[in-house]
This record gives structure tokens, C-alpha cells and sequence, in this order.
């Protein structure tokens, strides 16, 4: 893989496919650490006197404007945090191919920076038709020169900007993918044992598969969040109107199995935290919540945390584990009635051990689970890596090949 040291930049119009799928409240971000993470690469870009052209896309809207998944407050945050080397300010484009777009791009001084809207505000980027999403990377590439692949937390997607764009113009990776791979493969080679995984999170039914690989790798696996549910369905219990990936409780059943097979500990909570409701997050009024036991969740009522006893046992099973890789937070955490099974996790991480003594390894990953730690209040240095990619680092993780990944190489 190129990287940016092996292209000529200056005066030249640099597409920088970032991740800045940051959380918003309204249009407050509540975590910068995605646009944080993808300065260094830019600024390198800008100092060296290309017009750096930004894009990136925003939660999931359908393929069409939805002001909530606007990027309009992220160009503000990157101005401010980009500083004096652009003079404290991104331009922004109101769209991403249009005539904002062009004009925006056309109008970039050497050194200039430059972000699109949602890339995801176009139908032809998540495409799964060859041709539209080719079509719509026909129309990205008549805007730069060079192409810069830096968003790490959605390499697993086969996009136009992730994957269709680099074929069409000179590429090369940012130091932002550099670095998490660099990270990544350590865990694709010999860890220290115990291996602990553990994964939660709303993403479920794209993150199912990645457990009958995980299960020839780690020891342990810990399963929290929305991801919980379906198998506490799998082993026969009733989750009243928790998140639920019905189609997959056949498939859980089978890892189940497996996993007994190969030795491998499937540790589920034993109590879980529920509501008639999904919260308010906003409000984050208190919800009076209560704490079952995990198999009997009455029906109407929605588990969004784990409880207390599996805090406890989440953290006696992450005590000795030598090597720990954890997406997907446990519960709701943005609501402070659902935040104590991440918090009780992320603090595991940190007291972790090894049986030969020393502190585990210990790998964050996922946009909202590394929010969560620092939201939290977690001091992020204390983490072994805290990954921007949830899903692009269990499939990273997976051995699988990485569409924007591959479409860096050569
Ligand atoms: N039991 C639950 N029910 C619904 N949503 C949940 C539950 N537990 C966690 N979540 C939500 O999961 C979201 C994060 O999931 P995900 O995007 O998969 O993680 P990451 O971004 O770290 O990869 C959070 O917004 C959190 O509120
Ligand atoms: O937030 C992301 O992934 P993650 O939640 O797995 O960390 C990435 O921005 C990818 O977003 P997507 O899962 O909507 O393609």
C-alpha cells in the first residue's frame, strides 16, 4: 500500500475519504474523537499545500437529504480543531457532487480544506448495483486529483467512496489506517492468553457473523447490549420487546453448540435492566428502571442494560484475561439509568492482569464504544488502542478482505 509520503500533493485537488461519523445531539457533538483522529492525516495534507477535499458520511440516512445527518456541524468542529493551518475554518459544501460541491472544490487554495455533505445523502454511494455506485464514483473523481483512503471505521463497506473512488484516481492510505492496522494485526497474530472478547452494541444482525470466527480465536466471549437478546432467545427465554434479530436465534443456537464443542466460554448476563421504553436521550429524566433475571424479562419490557450481578461477573471474567478486544457498549449508555454495564466493562479492561503478571492488551473499538469510554470519563491513554471501527475491526479481526482496504493496494 502507497502512503501519502509516496504522492506529489502540492497545488493537487486530495480526495480524503474520512470517518466522521461522530454522535450528535441535535446538532451538538457529543464525541469529536473520530474528527480528532482524522486531523493528523489532513493537516499533513494541507501543510504540504494540497486542496484537501473531505468527505465522509453520517449515521444511515436512505439515499436522500435528511438535515439530522447533516455534516454542517462537523465542518465547524474540524475548522476549530485544524486551527491556524487552515485558519480556523473548513469550507463547507451543502452537497456532495452538486454545484455547491464543485463550486467549493473549485474555489480551494493551496493548503485549503474543504468538507462534502453526507456522502450517504446520495443513493449511488451504499448502492449494492456495481454500476450505480460506479456511476457516482464517476462523478467524486471529477472532483480531485489523488485519493486518500483515512476512514477506517467503514473499510468493510463496499461504497463508492470507499471502495469504487480509489480505482479511479492515484491512491493511498492516510496514516490513520496505517496506525489501526498496525494495531489490529497484532491481534491477528499470537495474542496472550486468556483472550477475552467482548461485544455488544445495536448493530447486531451485522455483527452476528463475526462470532463463528471469534470463536477459533478467543477463549472467552462476553456478550452485552443488544446483542444479548438473542441469545438468551436462542437458549429458550422470552426477552419481552428487547432488540431482537429473530432470523438469527437459529445461527446462535448453533454457535452455542459450537462453542462447547471447542472449549470456548460464552459468558451472557445474568440479569439485565429494563423499561417499558427506549429512553428519552435527550430529557435523560430518570426512567425508574428495574432488574430482572435474565431469563425471566416479562413481556412489554425492553432490556437496555445489563444488571448488576453481571457487572460483577462480567468483571471476574475480563480479571485474568491477558489479551481483551471489546465492541458494542452493554446498555443504553447515553442514558445514565443504562450506563453502568459499560462503565463496569470499560473499568474491567482497565483492572485486567494477566496470570503471568502484568496489565492486559487491551483493544476498544467501535464509534460508540469508544465514545462511551470517554464519555464516561475514562481516560483514553489508559487503553492499550482505542480503534475508531467497530465493525471494520471485528472484520479486520475475521481475516476477512477489506473492500477499502484492498482497493488501497496496489
Ligand atoms: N440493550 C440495548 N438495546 C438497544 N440499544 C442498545 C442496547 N445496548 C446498547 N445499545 C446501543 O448500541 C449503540 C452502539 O452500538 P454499535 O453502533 O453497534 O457500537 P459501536 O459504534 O461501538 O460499534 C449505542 O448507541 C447504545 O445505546
Ligand atoms: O460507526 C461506524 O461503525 P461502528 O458502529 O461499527 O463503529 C462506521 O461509521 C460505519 O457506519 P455504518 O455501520 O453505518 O456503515
Amino acid at each position: 500500500m502507497k502512503t501519502i509520503d509516496d504522492l506529489q500533493v502540492a497545488g493537487k485537488r486530495v480526495f480524503v475519504r474520512a470517518d466522521l461519523n461522530v454522535p450528535l445531539d441535535g446538532t451538538t457533538i457529543t464525541d469529536d474523537g473520530r474528527i480528532r483522529a482524522a486531523v493528523p492525516t489532513i493537516r499533513r495534507l494541507a501543510e504540504a499545500g494540497a486542496r484537501v477535499v473531505v468527505a465522509s458520511h453520517l449515521g444511515r440516512p436512505k439515499g436522500a437529504p435528511e438535515q439530522q445527518f447533516s455534516l454542517a456541524p462537523v465542518a465547524q468542529r474540524l475548522g476549530e480543531l485544524l486551527g491556524t493551518s487552515v485558519g480556523g475554518e473548513v469550507a463547507f459544501a451543502t452537497d456532495t457532487v452538486g454545484d455547491s460541491a464543485k463550486a467549493t472544490v473549485g474555489s480551494l487554495a493551496d493548503g485549503g480544506v474543504t468538507l462534502l455533505e453526507n456522502l450517504r445523502f446520495n443513493a449511488g454511494e451504499t448502492s449494492k448495483d456495481d454500476a450505480v455506485r460506479g456511476a457516482f464514483a464517476d462523478e467524486l473523481a471529477q472532483l480531485a486529483d489523488l485519493y486518500v483512503g483515512d476512514g477506517f471505521g467503514a473499510v468493510h463497506r463496499k461504497h463508492a467512496s470507499v471502495y469504487d473512488l480509489p480505482a479511479r484516481l492515484p491512491h493511498a492510505a492516510g496514516g490513520l489506517i496505517a496506525t489501526e492496522v498496525g494495531v489490529l494485526r497484532k491481534l491477528t497474530e499470537d495474542v496472550r492468553r486468556p483472550y477475552a472478547v467482548v461485544l455488544g452494541g445495536a448493530k447486531v444482525s451485522d455483527k452476528l457473523g463475526v462470532i463463528d470466527h471469534l470463536m477459533t480465536k478467543a477463549d472467552r466471549i462476553l456478550i452485552g447490549g443488544g446483542m444479548a437478546y438473542t441469545f438468551l432467545k436462542a437458549q429458550g427465554h422470552e426477552v419481552g420487546s428487547s432488540l431482537l434479530q429473530e432470523d438469527q436465534v437459529p445461527a446462535v443456537r448453533g454457535y452455542l453448540k459450537r462453542a462447547k464443542e471447542l472449549g470456548v466460554e460464552f459468558v451472557l448476563p445474568v440479569d439485565v435492566v429494563v423499561a417499558p421504553s427506549f429512553p428519552d436521550l435527550k430529557a435523560k429524566a430518570p426512567t425508574g428502571p428495574e432488574t430482572v433475571a435474565a431469563d425471566a424479562i416479562p413481556a412489554g419490557l425492553m432490556g437496555l442494560d445489563i444488571g448488576p450481578r453481571s457487572c460483577e461477573l462480567y468483571a471476574a471474567k475480563l480479571a485474568d484475561a491477558a489479551t481483551i478486544f471489546w465492541n458494542g457498549p452493554m446498555g443504553v449508555f447515553e442514558h445514565p439509568d443504562y450506563a453502568a454495564g459499560t462503565r463496569a466493562v470499560a473499568q474491567g479492561l482497565l483492572d485486567a492482569e494477566a496470570p503471568s503478571g502484568g496489565a492486559a492488551f487491551t483493544v476498544v473499538g467501535g464509534g460508540d464504544s469508544a465514545a462511551a469510554v470517554r464519555l464516561l470519563g475514562f481516560d483514553e491513554n489508559a487503553f492499550g488502542h482505542i480503534s475508531t471501527g467497530g465493525g471494520a475491526s471485528l472484520e479486520y479481526l475475521e481475516g476477512k478482505t477489506l473492500p477499502g482496504l484492498a482497493a488501497l493496494e496496489d
